[in-house]
C-alpha cells in the first residue's frame, strides 16, 4: 500500500512543550498507517490553539467558528458520506459553547471522530477555566479557585450515544495513534478525550501528573469494551461509565465503550432517500458557466420519496 505524507511545512506555532504536539504526532502516524486519500480525508475545527491544526495536516482543512465545528463536518459528511472527517477542538470549543451540536453527534452516530484537546483551560484566550476543570481547583492565571463544577467528557459521550468512546494521553504517542486508527475505521460516532498539558496556563494538569496518574485500560486482560451482542450493550456501558468515573490520582485510558450494533445516521437517511447516498448533493451538479442551477431530475430522484400530492382547496 502507497505509504502517503500528511506532515507539512509550515511552521507550527503552539508553545513549545504544548501537547497538542504529541497530538499532531499522533494524526500523523494514524493517517499515515491507515494510507487514506489526502484529498478524501477532511479536518475540520473551530477556534482555539488546538484548532490551528487544519494548517498542519496534509489534507483537505476547515478551520471554522468557536464551537461550530462539529455542525460544519455534518455539512461536510452528509454532502459526500465518502469522504473521512475528524473534527479536532478544545475543551472550550467542545464542551462549552459547541456543548450542544456534541449531543446532537452522538444522537445521530454519524460516521465522524470527535478529537478533543482537553487541556483543562481556554489556551488561546489566556487560561480562563474550561467545562473540564475541576472546581476548586487554581491554575495559574486564575485569580480565584475555580467556582464552577467539571464535567466528564466520557460520561457525556456515553450518555449523549457516541459508539466509540475512548480517551488517550498526548504524549503517548502510539497509543493515541493506534486508538485514532480504531476510531476512523469505526461506522459512526467516534469520541476521542485527549489529555493534553498545556504548559503556558495549567501548572496543575501538567506532564509530569499526567505520568504518575495515567493507566492503560488494555493491560487489564479483563477488560473488554466491545460490544459483541445487542443484548450486552446495556450492560457495557454501565461498565463504562463505571470506568470513567474514576479520575484525580488514577486516570484510564482506552477504549471504554464501542459498539457496532447501532445504526449510522447515513443508514438512517438512506431508509427514508432511497437514492442517497449515491444521489448525494457532492455528485449533483450545481453551476453552469458560473449559473447555479437546479437539477429538477436529480433533485426529484433525491426526494421523490417525499414528495406529497396537494389538494387545492
Ligand atoms: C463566538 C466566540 N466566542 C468567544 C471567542 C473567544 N475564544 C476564542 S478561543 C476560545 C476558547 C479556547 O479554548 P479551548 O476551546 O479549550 O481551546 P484551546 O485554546 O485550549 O486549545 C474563546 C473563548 C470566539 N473566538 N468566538
Ligand atoms: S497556550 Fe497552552 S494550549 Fe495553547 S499553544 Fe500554548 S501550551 Fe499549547
Ligand atoms: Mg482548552
Amino acid at each position: 500500500m502507497e505509504r502517503r505524507n500528511y506532515r507539512t511545512n509550515v511552521w507550527v506555532d503552539w508553545c513549545p512543550g504544548c501537547g497538542n504536539f504529541g497530538i499532531l504526532t499522533g494524526i500523523y502516524r494514524a493517517l499515515e498507517e491507515l494510507s487514506l486519500d489526502p484529498d478524501r480525508t477532511v479536518i475540520v475545527s473551530g477556534i482555539g490553539c488546538s484548532s490551528k491544526i487544519p494548517h498542519f495536516v496534509y489534507a483537505n482543512g476547515v478551520h471554522t467558528l468557536h464551537g461550530r465545528a462539529i455542525p460544519f463536518a455534518t455539512g461536510i459528511k452528509l454532502a459526500n458520506p465518502e469522504l473521512t472527517v475528524i473534527v479536532h477542538g478544545g475543551d472550550g470549543d467542545l464542551l462549552g459553547i459547541g456543548a450542544g451540536h456534541f449531543v446532537a453527534l452522538g444522537r445521530r452516530n454519524l460516521d465522524i471522530v470527535v478529537i478533543l484537546h482537553n487541556n483543562g483551560v481556554y489556551g488561546l484566550t489566556k487560561g480562563q477555566a474550561s467545562p473540564t476543570l475541576p472546581l476548586g481547583v487554581k491554575t495559574k492565571s486564575l485569580v480565584e479557585p475555580n467556582i464552577q463544577n467539571a464535567f466528564n467528557p466520557i460520561m457525556l459521550a456515553l450518555a449523549a450515544g457516541y459508539t466509540f468512546v475512548a480517551r488517550s494521553y498526548a504524549f503517548d504517542t502510539n497509543h493515541l495513534k493506534n486508538i485514532i486508527k480504531e476510531a476512523v475505521l469505526h461506522k459512526g460516532a467516534a469520541f476521542i478525550d485527549v489529555l493534553q498539558p498545556c504548559v503556558t496556563f495549567n501548572d496543575v494538569y501538567t506532564a509530569d501528573f499526567y505520568r504518575k496518574s495515567v493507566y492503560k485500560l488494555e493491560d487489564d486482560k479483563a477488560w473488554d469494551p466491545y460490544v459483541r451482542k445487542p443484548e450486552e450493550a446495556q450492560e457495557k456501558m454501565l461498565r463504562a461509565m463505571e470506568k470513567a468515573l474514576q479520575q484525580g490520582e488514577k486516570i484510564p485510558i482506552g477504549r471504554f465503550y464501542v459498539n457496532p450494533f447501532v445504526s449510522t445516521f447515513e443508514e438512517r437517511i438512506s431508509q427514508r432517500l432511497k437514492a442517497y447516498p449515491g444521489l448525494n448533493p457532492s455528485n449533483s451538479v450545481i453551476e453552469v458557466q458560473g449559473e447555479p442551477v437546479v437539477n429538477q431530475k436529480n433533485f426529484e430522484k433525491i426526494f421523490r420519496d417525499f414528495i406529497i400530492e396537494t389538494q387545492t382547496l
